[in-house]
């Protein structure tokens, strides 16, 4: 093992019955980077990360951190790894202050919960009862809450999930600072947007398998080779094997009424062509910047949102 590698997750493997959740996931963080893992609903992402927090218990593989296994050596590894969990509700009542100094009291050497409440910008509302806080607000709470214990890695699972765009934006920032003062940070979401604009490196993860590990830009310049066009069309294609039998194309997929096509060099001039010959000229033809989104179609071969 690196020894400069703070999780590091072999061969993962986890089931629930018959359904396999975590397949086969490998991947490494590094300290001081954010590492996302990217991957549409029940791809398996909670499992891995709930796997690294020592809360599942693999049915194979190892995951250590900081060379420990989360599973066996619970107490360090609780101090070591905030954990800020999808459903992290909290009672009505309970006010910010409160509850930061409720979580101190569990760890041994934990962050002054004052400190953290300005950090997080929540010192006006310290003492406002949990259910009158604002969605943003709230997020920041369960951000703080895992942040409390001091740890070395903080696990942020969704953590932007319906929040407004501007309260997204604000939770980028914060997650940027957080980094920047020493922790590492390992981001679960299904948001392109999100890992593209935050991550250092990122993990996606498609039926319980890593389909992809790079920087975000490695990622989008693999899927460049890719061209991509969009078109709509006057009349409906008998069938979409018109297209996908054409050697230069790779993917068709469909964003409501417009037909996408992905293929190597030649696919504009192939799939025009095609389009002629059968008395159809495509409306509106755009060839498309490569995103995040076209990466996870090259891998996946199917759109991340029709994924979902
Ligand atoms: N405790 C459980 N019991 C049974 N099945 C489970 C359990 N937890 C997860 N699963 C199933 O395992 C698969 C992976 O779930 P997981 O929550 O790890 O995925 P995810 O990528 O985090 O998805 P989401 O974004 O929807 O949370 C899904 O099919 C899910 O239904």
């Amino acid at each position: 093992m690196p020894e400069n590698d703070l999780v590091v997750v072999e061969s993962l493997h986890k089931a629930y019955g018959a359904t396999v959740a975590v397949d086969d996931v490998s991947l490494t963080v590094r300290p001081g980077e954010i590492f996302g893992i990217l991957g549409p609903n029940g791809a398996g992402k909670t499992t891995t990360v709930e796997s690294i927090a020592g809360l599942r218990t693999p049915d194979r593989g190892t995951v250590r951190v900081a060379g420990l296994d989360p599973h066996r050596r619970r107490t360090e590894i609780t101090s070591l790894i905030g954990v800020q969990l999808q459903a992290s509700e909290l009672p009505d009542k309970i006010r910010p202050l409160e509850a930061l100094r409720l979580y101190a009291s569990f760890y041994p050497a934990p962050r002054d919960p004052a400190d953290l409440l300005e950090q997080l910008g929540l010192t006006k509302v310290k003492d406002t009862p949990f259910a009158k806080l604002s969605g943003g607000q709230k997020q920041r709470l369960s951000i703080a809450l895992a942040l409390i214990g001091n740890p070395r890695l903080a696990i942020l699972d969704e953590l932007t999930t319906g929040l407004d765009p501007q309260a997204r934006r604000d939770t980028w920032e914060l997650v940027r600072q957080i980094r920047d003062a020493g922790v590492t940070i390992v981001l679960v979401t299904h948001f392109m947007e999100e890992a593209e604009y935050l991550c250092d490196r990122i993990a996606i993860i498609d039926n319980g398998r890593v389909v992809a590990l790079d920087t975000p830009a490695g990622l989008v310049a693999a899927a460049r080779s890719e061209q991509r066009l969009s078109f709509r069309l006057p009349a409906e294609l008998p069938d979409d094997s018109v297209l996908t039998a054409l050697p230069a194309v790779h993917t068709v997929s469909r964003d409501q009424d417009r037909i996408i096509v992905t293929g190597n060099d030649d696919v504009l001039v192939a799939v025009v062509t095609e389009l002629a010959g059968r008395g159809l000229a495509p409306i509106d033809l755009q060839t498309e910047r490569t995103t995040l989104d076209d990466a996870f179609l090259a891998l996946a071969g199917r759109n991340f949102e029709g994924a979902q």
